[in-house]
């Protein structure tokens, strides 16, 4: 497994959000949109201020790894780079900390139990993506719960469509700090994505905050 550095000279930075001062807003202005079948969604854009510095500190800090997957008989690379923090491991910034006790804060009456894990991925250009998939493989597969995501860098859309294909339902571009909470059945009614793009676009990291049990 080779760590990698990425190539940053793509990346601009919001216009809006030059300040190194890097700081949480308030979660009271999440907006929720109620999808078929008992999923949600719930966006709040700009919640973390500072979020380029952010992100800068993270792709040069986070031992970002390189993954193949099998596929049939081909080996093919994953098209992204990751790295994860299991149940009780330091996160690479403070504020990542942070940002996970207010999630276990604000949604505990709902969720009932705290977010644990982090994922964390870097999408390097529009060739990076993640293809349609759940987050389906521990008790998301059979049970209601949450997965919130923290987005840095240029944004990308996240897409989502009910299982098992169709149109897009809902697309949403995150970056520069944006939260989006999938919550609900969405893991196991849902597929969510994002797509390849030919668009000139600089990278994204997104941070993967789960409950335990929940991959
Ligand atoms: O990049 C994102 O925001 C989504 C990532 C994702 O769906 C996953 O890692 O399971
Ligand atoms: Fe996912």
């Amino acid at each position: 497994m080779t760590a990698l550095r990425p190539d940053l000279s793509a990346f601009q930075g919001s216009l809006f959000d030059q300040g190194d001062d890097i700081r949480l807003g308030p979660l009271g202005g999440v907006r929720r949109t109620g999808l078929d079948g008992g999923a949600w969604i719930d966006h709040l854009p700009g919640w973390l201020q500072g979020a380029d510095a952010l992100f800068e500190d993270l792709v040069a800090r986070v031992p970002w790894h390189a993954e193949e997957r099998r596929m049939y008989d081909n080996v093919v690379a994953v098209p992204r780079l990751l790295a994860y923090y299991r149940e009780g491991e330091p996160l690479p910034h403070p504020v990542l900390a942070e940002a996970r006790a207010a999630l276990s804060a604000h949604y505990a009456p709902e969720l009932g139990e705290p977010f644990v894990t982090a994922g964390l991925c870097l999408y390097r250009d529009g060739r990076d993506s993640v293809a349609w998939h759940g987050d389906r493989t521990g008790r998301s597969s059979t049970r209601d719960t949450m997965v919130a995501i923290l987005s840095l860098g240029d944004p990308r859309d996240l897409a989502l469509r009910p299982r098992g294909g169709g149109p897009v339902a809902l697309r949403l571009p995150l970056g520069h700090g944006d939260l989006v909470v999938m919550g609900g059945s969405c893991q196991r009614t849902w597929d969510h994505a994002v797509p390849k793009t030919s668009r000139a676009v600089g990278p994204r990291v997104s941070v993967q905050f789960r409950p335990h049990g929940v991959g």
